[in-house]
Formats: structure tokens, sequence, C-alpha cells
């Protein structure tokens, strides 16, 4: 077997009296789409904060494409290959569209050199070529020139992902990508992840179960900060002990 592509070990995080995770093992591997799910306050936030290094764990490991990235930043697990979506916060409600695509694949360290020897005239044309054809790949190219602040909020959501897409990730992480989202957006939002994930790993954290067993290639639950289960949606499914903590109220 390939090694995976991330890879937890031990994971543990307290909050004063609450250990939000313990000891979490937890893997994905290349290619897959692996959703994370479980009960409200099970922890599902604070493993994606840990992964995205917005929080550092008080014990255990996290190792991302054979580099341990336990102790890194946020900004050096972009650079390494993990993209998260945030629910918006980084978009920039009163630019364009394109702009914002745009200003995401300048961010990108390689956008740098790659653009270097265009006159800027030329550099500036092949920015906006980029940014839009990520703004294609999430169904926006009719929207480029559209504020961002004027958007639907299924748009922006799909905005946000050509943003996360503008870093060429190798993982990308979607907290909760239906959450708002009427049944048509989340509808071509389930499309969208589906036409994404033949080009980039996904872990996706998710409520909406129709969404994730349509969605998932494997699932693991967590419950109280410890993950009881991870395998096939049917696996998942089936097992007593998730349908007991957690999937027995939603099937
Ligand atoms: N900054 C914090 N300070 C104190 N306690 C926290 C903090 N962040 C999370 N917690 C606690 O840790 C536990 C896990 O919370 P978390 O938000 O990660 O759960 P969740 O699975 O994402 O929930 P939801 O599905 O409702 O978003 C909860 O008991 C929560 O109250």
């Amino acid at each position: 077997m390939t090694d995976p592509l991330l890879e937890v070990r031990g994971l543990s995080r307290r909050f004063a009296a609450v250990d939000a995770l313990k000891d979490v093992n937890f893997t994905v591997a290349a290619g897959e789409v692996h959703a994370l799910i479980g009960p409200n306050g099970a922890g599902k936030t604070t493993f994606i904060h840990h992964l995205s290094g917005a929080l550092f764990p008080d014990a255990g490991k996290i190792h991302f494409n054979g580099s341990e990235i336990t102790r890194l930043r946020m900004h050096q697990r972009v650079r390494a290959g993990m993209a998260r979506s945030w629910q918006i916060t980084n978009v920039f409600l009163g630019l364009s569209a394109l702009d914002n695509v745009a200003l995401a694949v300048q961010g990108r360290p390689d956008a740098g050199t790659s653009f270097r020897f265009w006159r800027p005239v030329d550099r500036e044309a092949r920015l906006f070529e980029e940014a839009r054809t990520f703004l294609e790949q999430v169904g926006l190219g009719e929207r480029s020139g559209r504020l961002a602040g004027e958007l639907s909020h299924g748009e922006q959501r799909a905005l946000e992902l050509a943003m996360a897409l503008a870093t060429r990730p190798q993982l990308l992480l979607l907290d909760e990508p239906m959450a708002g989202t009427g049944p048509e957006e989340s509808a071509r939002m389930v499309e969208l992840i589906e036409h994404l994930a033949r080009h980039v790993t996904i872990l996706l954290v998710e409520h909406d179960m129709d969404a994730v067993f349509r969605l998932a290639d494997r699932i693991s639950v967590l419950v109280n900060g410890q993950l009881i289960c991870t395998g096939t949606p049917d696996a998942v499914r089936n097992d007593a002990g998730v349908r007991r903590a957690y999937l027995g109220d939603h099937l």
C-alpha cells in the first residue's frame, strides 16, 4: 500500500475540562474523498483547525506528503500543498470574483517565478487568464466580473473553492461546504465536489448525510473527541457503534 497523503497519529487537545480530541489516529489516502462526521461538539472543527495550522496539539503528530507538519504555520501548510475553505471569511466582497481568484493565484509562491519573465502587461494578462480557469472549474466563468458581494451564498462558496484551488493544493479541506445553502445550491455543490475530486484529494467535514454518503470513498466518525470508526460508506452505515452514537438519528 502507498503511504497516505495525510497521516495523523495520537492527536490530543484539551480545552480546560474538555478533551476536544483524544488520541486520534487518522489517514487520508491520495485521490480519495474522505468525510469526517460526528455530532455537534464532537471535535470536528478542532480537528480541522489542527490540520490547517490554526491550532497546535497537546500531543501527537501530523505528517503530510511525507513530511512532518505538526508545528508548521498556516501559510507553510498552504505552501506544502494543503488548502482549506474558510466559510467565505477570506472572500473580499468588494472585489470582483475574478480579482479574488487572481489575488489567490498571486499569493502562490511559484506565481512570482512563473510570472517573472513576462512583461507587466503580459504578466497581468496571464494572471487573470489563470484565475479565469479556476472560476470556470467551479462553474463561475460567466460571473467573473461580478462583485463577490453580489453573488449568491452558494456562488460565494464556489468562489471560495476557486480561491482554494488557485493555491494548487494536493489536499483540499472542506469545512461544511453545504452550510447555509438551499437544496438546489447543495445539489450544485455536490456536483462541483464530485468534479473537483477527479483532480484533488478531499477531506470533507459535513453535516449533510446525503451529500456525505454520495461523495465519500471513506468516512470517519468522531464522537466526544474520539474516532470510533473509519470505513467505506456501507461499513460505516452498518456499524452498530456508529448507529448507537450518531447515525441512528440520521438514517
Ligand atoms: N476554544 C475553545 N475553548 C474551549 N472549548 C472549546 C474551544 N473550541 C472547542 N471547544 C470545545 O471542544 C469540543 C469540540 O468542539 P468542536 O467545535 O471542535 O466540535 P464540532 O464537532 O466541530 O461541533 P459542530 O458540529 O457543532 O461544529 C466542544 O465541547 C467545544 O465546546
